[in-house]
């Protein structure tokens, strides 16, 4: 049984005003921050600086999800910064092994991350490297876009391995989440759920992200909350 873990995006949050919009989803089990660099992605957020900034301000573990070309030279600093999880594209790399052992060793978790076009069939001998599998749900780059449902069977093919014992990895879903995808989410078996316009664009964030939480905990027999 797995804990549904809720981490908000603060793509949907406000720039100007992050240590509060940390403060506001209080009791969510990772906040999720999107680096892009209008490289790999058609846009531009934020960068190491800002998430040095963001682990002074609050005590949530930081999952970074780098949108970014040659993850390979930017992806160590996230970690050495102190990042819980460091993910980066399968798409954006040649060596996503050595990537993900650098990770490892400048103390972060390893994350890889597919497009919803990215088959999943090539990368799984090599999710024995990674501690968590990050199935885009949208196109990379923008949040409030509707969820991609075909993209699913891949969280499910993953999470049979994992069920089975040949792999140990969270099943990380991003994009579109929220009251009317969530249960389907969990349903296909995934342990994480990424949602920013759903959670920041919500009168009361904390309790969407509880919200949340409760429907993919009923949705799917794997998920029970630890209180
Ligand atoms: O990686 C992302 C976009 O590339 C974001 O994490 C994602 O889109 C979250 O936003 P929303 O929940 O509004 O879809
Ligand atoms: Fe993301």
């Amino acid at each position: 049984m797995a804990h549904p873990m809720i981490a908000p995006s603060i793509l949907s949050a406000d720039f100007a005003r992050l240590a509060d919009e940390a403060a506001a989803v209080a009791g969510s089990d990772w906040l999720h921050v999107d680096v892009m660099d209008a490289h790999f992605v058609p846009n531009l957020t934020l960068g190491l600086p800002v998430v040095q900034s963001l682990l002074k301000a609050t005590d949530i573990p930081l999952d970074c999800h780098l949108m970014i070309d040659n993850p390979g030279r930017w992806a160590p600093p996230y970690a050495e910064a102190g990042a819980h999880n460091v993910t980066f594209h399968a798409e954006a790399t040649d060596d996503p092994i050595a990537v993900a052992r650098d990770i490892r060793a400048a103390g972060a978790k390893a994350g890889l991350s597919v497009k919803p076009g990215t088959p999943i069939e090539p990368y799984l001998e090599i999710l024995k490297e990674f501690d968590t599998l990050l199935v885009m749900s949208v196109e990379p780059g923008f949040g409030g876009q509707s969820f991609m449902p075909e993209v699913l069977s891949k969280a499910a093919a993953v999470r049979k391995l994992v069920d089975s014992g040949e792999l140990t990895l969270l099943v990380e879903i991003d994009g579109g989440i929220n009251v009317d995808t969530v249960e389907a989410a969990a349903e296909a078996g995934v342990d994480c759920f990424v949602a920013g316009s759903a959670v920041y664009g919500a009168a009361d964030p904390a309790a969407a992200v509880r919200g949340l939480r409760a429907q993919a905990a009923a949705a799917s027999p794997h998920l029970t909350i630890v209180q």
